[in-house]
C-alpha cells in the first residue's frame, strides 16, 4: 500500500548569514502515515511539530530551507513540485486546520465568500452550487444559522464558530490528508470539548469514506489516546520515539516520553502528582542535538 505521506530524513534549517550562525530546526525526521491512519505528533513547545506540518504544506517560514530528505505524498515527490503545483493541491488534497482561527480567516471577506472560494477554486462550483454547498458544510459543522453566518465577517463570530468554519473549509474537498495543528488550543475548555467531538466524528467519516489520513499536531496526550492510532514523540527537531498509541502510552521506551507523559495533566490523576520534565532528561537530548549539528555542518556545511 502506498503511504499517504512519507517523510524520510527531513532536515530543515537556516543557513548562516552575517548576523546569525547556521541552525538546524528539523534533524532527520522519518514519518510515514498510511491511508486511514491518525498520526499524532507530540512534544513540548519549540520541539519542531509545526515545522514538520509547515514543511509538508510548503509553507515553512521565510529563510528556512529543506537541506536534505524527501516528502512523498501518495507516492509523488512533493518537494520536487513547484509552489504553483503545490498550491492547486493544497485545500483540495491536503488541508490544514490551523491553531488560530482568527488569523487564518480573511477579515475583509464574509464567511460565505471564503468557504465559497474553496469550492469554486478546487471543485469548479459555480456561484449557485457554491452557495448551496456552503450552507450544507456549515450545517455539517453544527453552525446553527448557516444562512445568517454566510453573510457575517470573521470578527462577528466567536472563536469556536470560527474554528468550525475552518473545519468546514478543511473538509470541503474531502482531502486525502488533513494536518490539524493544535486545532483547539486557542479555544476555551468547554468549546474545546465540543469542537473535538465534532472533529472526531468528521474525521471518522472521512477516514471511512475516503481513506483519509491525519497528522494531528498536539501537546495534549489525552487527545492522542482518544483520537489517534499512531504517535511520534518529537524533541529538538528529532523523533525520539514512534509507534502505535497504546504501546507507547502503556510502555514508553525513552526517558523523555516517560517524562512528557508524567508532566501531562490527566483528569484521573490529581494535579499535585504532575512532575515537571527534569532538566537532565532534556539536557541530554539537547547535547545529542548539538553533537548531531556539529557532524551535520562538518559534512554538509
Ligand atoms: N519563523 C521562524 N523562523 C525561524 N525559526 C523558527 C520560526 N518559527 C519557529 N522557529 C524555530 O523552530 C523551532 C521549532 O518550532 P515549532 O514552531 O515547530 O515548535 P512547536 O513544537 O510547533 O512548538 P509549539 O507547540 O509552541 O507550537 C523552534 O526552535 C523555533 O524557535
Amino acid at each position: 500500500m502506498i503511504a499517504c505521506i512519507d517523510i524520510q530524513g527531513l532536515h530543515l534549517g537556516l543557513r548562516a548569514t552575517r548576523r546569525r550562525p547556521a541552525r538546524l530546526l528539523l534533524r532527520g525526521i522519518d514519518l510515514c502515515i498510511a491511508p486511514g491512519e491518525v498520526h499524532a505528533l507530540v512534544g513540548e513547545s519549540g520541539a519542531g511539530k509545526s515545522m514538520v506540518g509547515r514543511t509538508v504544506l510548503g509553507i515553512a517560514p521565510a529563510g528556512t530551507e529543506v537541506l536534505a530528505g524527501s516528502v512523498h505524498f501518495q507516492g509523488e515527490d512533493w518537494l520536487a513540485k513547484t509552489e504553483a503545483q503545490r498550491r492547486v493541491r493544497l485545500g483540495r488534497d491536503i488541508a490544514l486546520i490551523p491553531q488560530d482561527p482568527l488569523t487564518a480567516l480573511n477579515p475583509g471577506h464574509t464567511i460565505g465568500a471564503q468557504v465559497g472560494d474553496v469550492l469554486r477554486l478546487h471543485l469548479g462550483h459555480d456561484a449557485a452550487q457554491a452557495r448551496a454547498r456552503t450552507l450544507e458544510l456549515l450545517d455539517a459543522v453544527q453552525i446553527r444559522s448557516p444562512a445568517l453566518v454566510v453573510r457575517q465577517y470573521p470578527h462577528e463570530l466567536s472563536g469556536g464558530m470560527r474554528q468550525r468554519v475552518l473545519i468546514a473549509m478543511a473538509f470541503a474537498c474531502k482531502p486525502k490528508l488533513i494536518i490539524a495543528d493544535e486545532p483547539t488550543t486557542a479555544l476555551d475548555v468547554t468549546v474545546q470539548r465540543e469542537v473535538l467531538r465534532l472533529l472526531r466524528d468528521l474525521l471518522r467519516d472521512l477516514q471511512r469514506d475516503e481513506g483519509a489520513a491525519v497528522l494531528f499536531i498536539t501537546h495534549n496526550l489525552g487527545l492522542v489516546a482518544r483520537l489517534c492510532n499512531a504517535v511520534s514523540v518529537i524533541h529538538s527537531g528529532r523523533i525520539v520515539e514512534q509507534g502505535d498509541v497504546r504501546g507507547i502510552i502503556e510502555r514508553p521506551r525513552t526517558a523523555y516520553t516517560r517524562a512528557l507523559f508524567a508532566a501531562t495533566p490527566r483528569y484521573d490523576r490529581p494535579a499535585n502528582a504532575l512532575r515537571p520534565i527534569e532538566d537532565d532528561v532534556t539536557d541530554a537530548l539537547w547535547s545529542e542535538a548539538r553533537a548531531y549539528d556539529d557532524n551535520w555542518w562538518a559534512a554538509h556545511g
